[in-house]
């Protein structure tokens, strides 16, 4: 389904003037290639002559499933997905101003996890797909972003639009990403010793904004997304290639038995039909994909509200914990509630997905013994704020026009 939504970005930075007669309306196109599905952000901005930042008049918003990487083996088909995707393009970009719109797209783990060989292929389809199209086609259109950015890009996009990256706001908010094959965790730190007892390498970043420079506390985990991590549950993790084996997990409901893909492979999963399932079982299955891997940082939430979205908000709604247009709060403990609930009625109830207690489970395990988050800590659960995705797509796009030197 095609999403419009509108949002004027000077109520939430009062200090942007909007002449009307000098302001200049332009667009960007930003493709995020993710590892579950393939989206398009076209966004409008109005330009004023005085305003530094654009404001954000208009977000067109559509996706398609699987994501590029389900087409490691038939490159053609990640070309005809962008293909398809570019007509919203077409149809919410005047025809006059294609040749000044710019086409972005940035792949996340689904490529990641690809060979590098594979992954090239895909992109190459794709940028063949930028080349023949009508709009402009930037230096580096096309790439796998690293993770460092796709957490520094969506807390920037979630701060923005919450308006508190105005130069007179003290507070920011955290961000929690969940995605099929990665998550990020990225928030500004109070505590210099939270920075100071980071892990050396890939944990801290910093960016400029309006002349202050934000150094954050960022990390992207590969193979941590939610679909990754119910392929490590199921011990199915590299796996390529054994056809003939079962995956089986006391995550999944006894007389549950399928076939389940991700990335360009198929798995045949079941439950343990001769064991048991439940939650207490299935905490231990999932502790093993996050113990010792997730760092704790030394601060978290005294200093930080954290704003959720992707899969937590999926999962969360999915659960019956949240309204799925609303969003709303939730603390640590609801989800380790509803997946004990969901787990341990399975055989009786057997949930929306079979794959709920699983899900469910890893979330609780990777807040709790993960990231090391409090029960009590309550997290605010997104899809949009102000009618725009939360994702890292805005941020990208403030990146292309005002590069934010993120290093
Ligand atoms: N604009 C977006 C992008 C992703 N998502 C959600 O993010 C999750 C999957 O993320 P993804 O496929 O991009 O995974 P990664 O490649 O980032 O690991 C799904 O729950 C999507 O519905 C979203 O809600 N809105």
């Amino acid at each position: 389904q095609v999403q419009t939504s509108f949002l004027d970005w000077s109520r939430i930075l009062p200090s942007l003037s909007r002449p009307a007669n000098h302001s200049r309306i332009f667009y960007a196109v930003m493709f995020d290639a993710g590892s579950t599905g393939t989206r398009i952000h076209v966004y409008t901005f109005i330009q004023s002559d005085s305003a530094e930042l654009p404001v954000l008049d208009n977000e067109m918003f559509h996706s398609i499933k699987p994501g590029l990487s389900a087409y490691a083996d038939s490159p053609e088909m990640a070309g005809q997905t962008v293909r398809m995707l570019l007509k919203v393009a077409k149809k919410t970009v005047p025809r006059l101003v294609w040749k000044r719109t710019p086409l972005v797209l940035r792949a996340t783990a689904g490529l990641r996890l690809l060979s590098a060989e594979k992954a090239h292929a895909i992109l190459d389809q794709v940028q063949h797909v930028f080349d023949e199209s009508p709009f402009l086609v930037p230096d580096n259109s096309v790439s796998i972003m690293n993770g460092t950015n796709e957490g520094i890009l969506a807390w920037i996009t979630v701060n923005f639009l919450t308006g508190h990256l105005k130069a007179q706001s003290k507070k920011t908010v955290g961000i929690l990403d969940l995605g099929g094959g990665s998550t990020q965790i990225t928030f500004l730190p109070k505590l210099r010793k939270t920075i100071e007892s980071a892990p050396v390498a890939d944990f801290v970043a910093r960016f400029e904004f309006f002349n202050s420079t934000f150094e954050l506390y960022t990390h992207s985990y590969l193979g941590h997304g939610l679909m990754a991590a119910r392929l490590a549950t199921l011990g199915a993790l590299g796996a390529e290639g054994l056809e003939w084996q079962v995956f089986k997990s006391s995550c999944l409901p006894k007389k549950f038995r399928d076939e389940w893909s991700f990335g360009g492979l198929t798995y045949r999963v079941s439950g343990d039909p001769d064991g048991y399932a439940g939650y207490k079982l299935c905490y231990q299955e999932v502790l093993k994909v996050v113990k010792g891997i997730i760092h704790q940082p030394y601060e978290l939430e005294d200093s930080n509200v954290f704003y959720a979205f992707s899969y937590y908000f999926d999962r969360a709604v999915d659960a019956g914990l949240i309204d799925g247009v609303q969003g709303g709060m939730l603390e640590v403990r609801d989800f380790k509630k509803r997946a004990k609930e969901v787990c341990n009625k399975m055989t009786k109830y057997p949930p929306i997905s079979p794959f709920l207690c699983m899900d469910m489970t890893y979330i609780t395990c990777l807040l709790k013994d993960g990231f090391g988050f409090k029960e009590s800590t309550v997290l605010q659960l997104t899809k949009k704020v102000n009618n725009v995705e939360a994702s890292w797509a805005l941020g990208a796009t403030l990146d292309h026009f005002h590069n934010l030197k993120i290093h």
